[in-house]
């Protein structure tokens, strides 16, 4: 288990990660899902200690990660940027990192075995592809058999079947017992990853929730509807039970139900109607929607006046714990 409580650093004036709370339970794979510049790295270095918080918590297992001990059988790491003698061949790089942290020789044929590498184990890493290089790292991450996983961006960068390497592997690694954290800023990728989703912009938290709840008011659809008598229509629609988000003086938008009923409702009404348009938001559509703040601040750009989509209503119902009011 990971626990942020309040967790804030600051560099400067540049506030990376702000008053996080959250808890990343063991048995499933979290996604810990943001821009770039969300936060997240941040986060995930003040997780394992190389990076002091200027206010707030994060323990793993209700501990410090500088308070353990042995931190290799507490916690597996793998950063984006990671520091391989290239030199070495991938047996030797394992061997060395166990043998200064007292595991065992025979745990480096293990590691090497769960992440398909045995028979390139006497190769030199510096000859390594890209998706081989992650593999090492994630062998080197599960050499002290830890309870706790840490990967940030672990897909970044591999083919498909990469990918689906790492997806299945982590989904085992959960199934296990074993708490799984894991970066990313795509949603798409996210979604076929992880059960539950932590996602941050600007270091704040904005989404606490599970995928399948995402998925759900994500794929919701909306039907926007134009008329020049708005107002009417929505107290129509509302009596009847719609859900009516009003948009404009002249166009509203109407989730949960289909195209027909509202004409129908329009009819009876006596209301005549300009535009009756179904929506379909799309996943990716959904995150860009909630963090669309976070991204246009980061690039130094006057926020654009917000589609009214679905997936702003939908996002609300999202998570139990939906922090976009805070941010
Ligand atoms: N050492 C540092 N000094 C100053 N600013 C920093 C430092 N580290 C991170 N930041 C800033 O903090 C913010 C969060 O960065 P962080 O790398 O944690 O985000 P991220 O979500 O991991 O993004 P990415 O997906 O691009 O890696 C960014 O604006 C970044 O420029």
């Amino acid at each position: 288990m990971i626990e942020a409580r309040g967790l804030t650093k600051r560099y400067g004036t540049k506030t990376a990660v702000d008053e996080l709370t959250f808890t990343v339970r063991p048995g499933i794979v979290t996604g810990f899902l943001g821009p770039n510049g969300a936060g997240k790295s941040t986060t995930m270095r003040l997780a394992i200690g190389l990076d002091r918080p200027t206010g707030g918590t994060i323990t793993i297992n209700s501990q410090r990660y500088r308070d353990f001990p042995a931190p290799l059988r507490e916690v597996g790491v793998l950063l984006e940027a990671r520091a391989i003698h290239t030199g070495r061949t991938a047996y030797k790089h394992l061997l060395a990192v166990a043998q200064t942290h007292g595991v065992p020789r025979r745990r480096v044929d293990e590691v090497l075995g769960l992440v398909g590498l045995t028979e390139v184990a006497g190769k030199r890493v510096g000859g390594f592809s890209l998706g081989m290089g992650q593999r090492l790292g994630i062998a080197q991450a599960m050499l002290g058999d830890p309870g706790v996983l840490i990967l940030d961006e672990p897909v970044n960068g591999l083919d498909p079947e990469g990918i689906r390497w790492i997806r299945n592997l982590l989904q085992t690694l959960a199934t296990e017992g074993r708490t799984i954290f894991v970066s990313s800023h795509l949603m798409s990728e996210m979604a076929q990853t992880a059960t539950h989703l932590i996602v941050v912009g600007r270091g704040k938290l904005i989404a606490d929730t599970s995928v399948e709840d995402f998925i759900r008011s994500a794929s919701g659809s909306a039907v926007h509807v134009r008329t020049p008598h708005a107002a009417r229509l929505t107290e129509a629609l509302e009596a009847a039970g719609a859900h009516v988000t009003l948009t404009g003086t002249e166009t509203l938008d109407v989730s949960d139900w289909t195209a027909a009923q509202i004409g129908d409702a329009a009819f009876a009404a006596g209301v005549p109607l300009h535009e009756l348009t179904p929506r379909q938001v799309s996943l990716e559509d959904a995150f860009m929607d909630i963090t669309r703040d976070a991204v246009e601040y980061s690039h130094g750009q006057a926020p654009s006046p917000r589609v009214p989509a679905s997936t702003a209503a939908g996002h609300a119902d999202a998570g139990a714990n939906t922090a976009r009011g805070q941010a």
